[in-house]
């Protein structure tokens, strides 16, 4: 099985790269995200790409990446946080273990100030986020198997969470033979 063991949806600032490290170290297996995977392909910034080509040919390339990821990643995946607006994508999302890290614009704020090179948050990036999180919040929850909270918590805290909420063992525990614990 070549599957995600979880893939992780939220705007910026949520914590998906931060988290989904975290996480990935901790069930021992790969990390990857498709903002990256997206970036190594096209040869060039996101930020160029909108610009060069469009968002729809961004969202386009987007759902290539998400596609393929999820027929070869088995480990932890995060997704770009618009990824949810494509129909289609969201499509792809269907019976995946897909896991929401909600933050609130405060939070949001604190913890990537807003001010880092995303195309949607250029202008008045505030007023764009609160717009942007008011479209997309019900998408990301009607993906999402778990939506886990992250204001006031660790991302330790939030890994742990995710652990819990999709009921996911370390590596270690999945392979021992049921029935047997470990000898000390
Ligand atoms: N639960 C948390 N509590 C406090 N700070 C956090 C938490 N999660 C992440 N951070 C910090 O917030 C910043 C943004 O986190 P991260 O890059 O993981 O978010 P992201 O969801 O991957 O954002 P992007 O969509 O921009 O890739 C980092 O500096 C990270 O250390
Ligand atoms: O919120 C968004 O629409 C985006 C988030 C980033 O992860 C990138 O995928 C890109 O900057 C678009
Ligand atoms: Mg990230």
């Amino acid at each position: 099985m070549t599957a995600p063991v979880v893939v992780l949806v939220g705007p910026p600032g949520a914590g998906k790269s931060t988290v989904g490290a975290l996480l990935a170290d901790r069930l021992d297996v790969g990390y990857r995200d498709t903002d990256a995977d997206i970036v190594a392909t096209a040869g060039k910034p996101i930020a160029e790409i909108f610009i060069d080509e469009g968002e729809p040919h961004f969202r386009a390339l987007e759902r290539a990446a998400v596609r393929a990821a999820l027929d070869t990643h088995p480990g932890v995946l995060a997704l770009g946080g618009g990824a949810i607006m494509d129909d289609a994508t969201r499509q792809l999302l269907t019976g995946r273990p897909v896991v929401f890290l909600d933050v609130e614009l405060a939070d949001a704020i604190k913890r990537v100030g807003l001010d880092a090179p995303r195309p949607l948050l250029a202008v008045n990036p505030r007023k764009q986020w609160r717009e942007l999180m008011e479209r997309r919040r019900p998408l990301y929850t009607e993906v999402a198997r778990a939506v886990i909270a992250t204001g006031g918590r660790t991302p330790e805290d939030v890994a742990d969470a995710i652990v819990d909420a999709l009921e996911l063992r370390p590596a270690a525990d999945a392979v021992r033979p049921a029935g047997r614990e470990e000898q000390a």
